[in-house]
């Protein structure tokens, strides 16, 4: 269960403690994932038959499942199930089309016109995590934007059930979206195999999508090792909550449960200014697990969770700061008075309303988010994340007489003479 801490008696290694989260030590993930990624490169197919039957307990006869197929497993898909999927596209297409706009052209000087213009990344590839729990939410949140930014070949993959399909919502999203095949393939080997390619599985240039630590640590991997991006480190989901007097500890409770019941390694952080609105969430905590089907996991998460009580909300939100949420939560009615000092956060829920399952569902925001402190340099999956935003720029004879003496010295003090030339030739062309 949740340890509790008060923040006057911790020191700076105190706090650098609390705040690193899924270190693997003995670097026993990352050679465990580095050896699959060797064996996807090498085998390809064979390698993710092997390791569907290795870890996902099941026997493939193939790797793919075709529209017939993701028909057919959604047509168990009720009515209300359909209705609410539909709820969640249109505000999470509403929010993310919202996030599309033209840029200006800047005339930087007479003559001189610079400006961006996006272009769609052509392969991506979408991870659906499917192990402990399987996430149609995940694959609308990937999905929808990469079907605004107009990528042209959406490659998909999920971990295998144990019937060897996946679920009926993931057929059902994927015909939502146009996706006509979905990959069986789960784990690090997935994602090795949209980073090389193999016989079935088409090599990708942009990977997105969480996943437990050993997606995580393949998907860091295969972004220094190849040439394949992805969208950032999205590791076990994490939630820190800061609350004060004005807090309701039930509310409180369920959101540190909402994140624990992901997975064993997920993590929920309670900074509090009030002891009293603390122990009465403790006591929350434990009343919601009798309840909960998800209770193991989420007490195997708790036990690495905690409780910090802080004097003042600026103490909470500074601890927050370094601890850098995946989600951050202010459950307090003075929210906007603190939201200014919001430093480093993946998605933030205001008030003591607006739980963080109406964002990992659908109220609009992607719920694919930086852990383990990434937060500190990466933002959430958006629209941006599947386009480049390419750089463009024309000079008129007037442009290049402006900008040319300046950009003939600044070569020459580089001591790049072609690169003066460049422009010298243009400005006062040798006579023939
Ligand atoms: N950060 C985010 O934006 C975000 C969003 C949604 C979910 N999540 C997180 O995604 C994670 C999903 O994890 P999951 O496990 O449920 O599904 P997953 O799909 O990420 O992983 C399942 C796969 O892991 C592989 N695997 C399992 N045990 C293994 C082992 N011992 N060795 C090698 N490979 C192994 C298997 O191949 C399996 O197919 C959770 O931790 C959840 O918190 C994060
Ligand atoms: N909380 C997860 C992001 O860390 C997203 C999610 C999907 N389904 C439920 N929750
Ligand atoms: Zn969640």
């Amino acid at each position: 269960m949740m340890k509790t801490y008060n923040y006057s008696n911790l020191n700076k290694q105190d706090i650098q403690t609390l705040v690193q989260r899924n270190v693997d030590p003995a670097n026993e993930i990352r050679t465990l994932v580095e050896d699959v990624i060797a064996h996807v490169k090498q085998h390809g197919d064979r390698a993710l038959f092997d390791y569907a039957h290795q870890f996902d307990k099941v026997e493939l006869s193939k790797l793919y499942l075709d529209k017939a197929e993701l028909q057919e497993i959604a047509s168990a898909v009720t009515a209300d199930q359909k209705a609410a999927l539909k709820v969640a596209y249109d505000n999470i297409y509403k929010f993310h089309q919202s996030q599309v706009k033209a840029e200006d052209k800047v005339e930087t000087m007479p003559g001189v016109t610079c400006w961006r213009e996006l272009r769609p990344i052509e392969k991506v590839g979408l991870y659906i995590p499917g192990g402990t729990a399987v996430l149609p939410s995940t694959f609308l949140m990937l999905g929808i934007p990469a079907q605004i930014a107009g990528c042209k070949k959406i490659v998909v993959c999920s971990p295998p059930q144990k019937n060897g399909k996946v679920n009926a919502f993931i057929a059902e999203v994927a015909l939502m979206l146009g996706v006509d095949r979905v990959y069986l393939a789960g784990g690090a080997q997935a994602v090795a195999a949209m980073a090389y390619g193999t016989e079935t599985i088409s090599k990708v240039d942009k990977i997105f999508g969480p996943g437990n630590q050993f997606v995580t640590k393949a998907k860091t991997i295969i972004q220094s090792t190849t040439t394949t991006a992805i969208d950032m480190p999205a590791g076990p989901s994490e939630v820190l909550v800061i609350a004060d007097g004005t807090a309701k500890p039930a509310f409180v409770a369920a959101d540190l449960l909402a994140q624990a019941e992901h997975g064993i390694d997920s993590q929920s952080v309670l900074v509090c200014t009030d002891e009293n609105i603390a122990q009465q969430t403790l006591i929350e905590v434990e009343k919601q697990l009798q309840v909960l089907p998800r209770a193991e996991i989420a007490k195997q998460a708790l036990d690495n969770s905690y409780i910090v009580v802080t004097d003042t909300l600026a103490e909470a939100m500074d601890f927050s700061n370094q601890y850098a949420p995946e989600h951050l939560i202010l459950a307090t009615e003075s929210w906007k008075d603190i939201t200014d000092s919001i430093i480093n956060a993946g998605s933030v829920f205001l008030g003591n309303l607006t739980p963080e399952s109406a964002g990992d569902y659908a109220s609009g925001t992607n719920h694919t988010l930086p852990t383990s402190s990434y937060a500190r340099a990466y933002s959430g999956v958006s629209v941006d994340s599947f386009v480049k935003k390419i750089t463009f720029q024309h000079l008129t004879e007037e442009g290049i007489k402006n900008i040319g003496p300046s950009v003939e010295i600044l070569a020459d003090l580089e001591g790049l003479h072609a690169h003066r030339n460049a422009v010298s030739v243009r400005v006062s062309p040798p006579t023939p």
